[in-house]
C-alpha cells in the first residue's frame, strides 16, 4: 500500500486476529446450517462479534486511505517500487525468450511454453511502479472515475487476499519441513550456498536460486492448497469438451483443487510429499491446469508473483535462522497425510535457532 512501517502501529496485528476472528465466524456459518439467515444470525452474539470485527477491519483501511490521501494533497511523493534487482525485493522481473515469456524461477511448475492470462509480454525489464494504493489514488485524480468506496473495496480485497493466504501457505511449508527433515536439510544446504556466512537479507536475484526451496513450496501448494476449493457460476450454458455434458446457465460449479491436486494419475503417489513432482522435465509434461493454486483463467490470482516472491524471502529468512521440528513423523505422515492432519490437534512446529553450517 506504500505505507512505510515507521508508521504502523499495532494496529496491523489487531488487522490480522480480526480477519481471522472474523473467518471463523464465517466458517461457523457454513457448517450450521441454522445460523445462515440473516434474520436468525442477527439475534444471535456472532453478529454482535461480526459487527465489532469489522469495524476494525474496515478501520484500519479507512485509516490507511486517509493516511495516504493527506500525503498526496500535501504533495508527497508517493513510493516508488524499485525493481533493481539486487537491491530491494520488490518487483518481478520477466525475460523475454523469442516470442515467448520466461518467467525465469517462477514457472510455478506449469507447463513450459503455455502462459495464463497474467504472463503478459509487455511486462519485460525493468520498471518504476507505483505502489497500488499510490496507483489507485493517482488513477481517481485523473479523471478515471473509481469512488472512494471502489477504492476502500479493492484495499480491502487485497489487504486480506493477500495476508490470510501467504500465512497458510507458510505454515504448511513449515510443518513440512519439521515433518521431513531430510528435505529440510536439502533446502537448508541450498541457502548456505547461496548466502554463505552472511546474515543479509535475500535479493530477488537470491530468490531466482533457491530452486529446491520452490520445489518445496509448489509441492506444499499443491498438497496443501490455502484456497482448497474454488467456484463459478455458469452465465451461459457450456457443454463440456471432454465428455459432451451440458452445464447449464445458472449451475454453479465447484472446483476441488485440493481433489485435482491429489489425482494419482496426475501425481504419482499423490499423498506423498514429493518436491521432485516439480523438477522442470515432470511439469512439462503436465497439463496447464493440473497445478492451479492460485486459480486459473482471468480472475486467477492476481498476486502469486508476488506470494512467491515474498513466501520465498519469508522462509529462507526462517530456514536460515531456525531449524524447524515436528512432534509427528514423516512415516505417519506419508501413510496418512490427511487423516493425521485432521486427527492432529495440538501438533506443534518447533524452531530452535540453527548455527551457519560454514561457521562450524
Ligand atoms: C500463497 C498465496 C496465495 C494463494 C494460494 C492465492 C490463491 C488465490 C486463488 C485461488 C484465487 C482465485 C479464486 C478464484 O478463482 O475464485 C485468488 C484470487 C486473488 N488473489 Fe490470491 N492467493 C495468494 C496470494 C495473494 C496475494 C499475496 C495477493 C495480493 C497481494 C492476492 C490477491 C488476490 C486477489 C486480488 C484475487 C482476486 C482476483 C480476481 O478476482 O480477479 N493473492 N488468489
Amino acid at each position: 500500500m506504500g505505507v512505510s512501517k515507521s508508521t504502523q502501529d499495532q494496529s496491523g496485528y489487531e488487522y490480522a486476529m480480526a480477519v481471522m476472528k472474523m473467518c471463523d465466524i464465517l466458517h461457523l456459518r457454513h457448517t450450521k446450517i441454522w445460523l445462515r439467515p440473516d434474520l436468525l444470525f442477527n439475534f444471535t452474539q456472532y453478529a454482535k462479534a461480526q459487527e465489532k470485527l469489522l469495524g476494525i477491519i474496515h478501520g484500519l483501511t479507512k485509516k490507511v486511505i486517509k493516511r495516504k490521501k493527506e500525503e498526496f494533497k500535501s504533495g508527497k511523493k508517493p513510493s516508488i517500487l524499485d525493481t533493481n534487482s539486487n537491491s530491494k525485493i520488490t518487483e518481478v522481473k520477466e525475460i523475454s525468450q523469442s516470442d515467448k515469456t520466461v518467467v525465469e524461477g517462477l514457472s510455478y511448475g506449469q507447463s513450459a511454453g503455455l502462459k495464463d492470462d497474467l504472463d503478459v509480454d509487455d511486462d519485460v525489464g525493468e520498471k518504476k511502479r507505483l505502489a497500488f494504493l499510490d496507483l489507485l489514488l493517482e488513477i481517481s485524480q485523473n479523471g478515471v472515475v473509481i469512488t472512494d468506496e471502489e477504492i476502500k473495496e479493492q484495499v480491502d480485497t487485497i489487504m486480506f487476499e493477500g495476508h490470510d493466504t501467504t500465512a497458510a501457505g507458510s505454515s504448511f511449508f513449515l510443518s513440512m519441513m519439521g515433518v521431513h527433515q531430510h528435505i529440510q536439510d536439502k533446502v537448508v544446504e541450498e541457502l548456505d550456498q547461496i548466502f554463505g556466512d552472511s546474515d543479509r537479507p535475500a535479493t530477488f536475484q537470491d530468490t531466482l536460486e533457491m530452486k529446491y526451496l520452490e520445489r518445496c513450496l509448489m509441492e506444499t501448494l499443491r498438497m496443501y492448497p490455502p484456497v482448497p476449493v474454488i467456484a463459478r457460476d455458469i452465465k451461459e450454458d457450456v457443454t463440456l469438451a471432454s465428455n459432451g455434458k451440458k452445464i447449464p446457465s445458472g449451475a454453479t460449479v465447484v472446483i476441488a483443487t485440493y481433489k485435482l491436486h491429489r489425482r494419482d494419475d496426475i501425481y504419482p503417489n499423490a499423498h506423498v510429499f514429493n518436491p521432485d513432482n516439480f523438477l522442470p522435465e515432470k511439469s512439462a509434461n503436465r497439463h496447464y491446469y493440473a497445478f492451479i493454486p492460485f486459480s486459473a483463467g482471468p480472475r486467477s490470482c492476481v498476486g502469486r508473483k508476488y506470494a512467491m516472491l515474498k513466501l520465498k524471502v519469508l522462509l529462507s529468512t526462517i530456514l536460515r535462522n531456525f531449524r524447524v521440528y515436528s512432534d509427528l513423523k514423516e512415516e505417519d505422515f506419508q501413510l496418512q497425510a490427511d487423516i493425521i492432519l485432521k486427527r492432529a490437534e495440538g501438533f506443534k512446529v518447533r524452531l530452535a535457532p540453527r548455527k551457519r553450517a560454514t561457521k562450524v
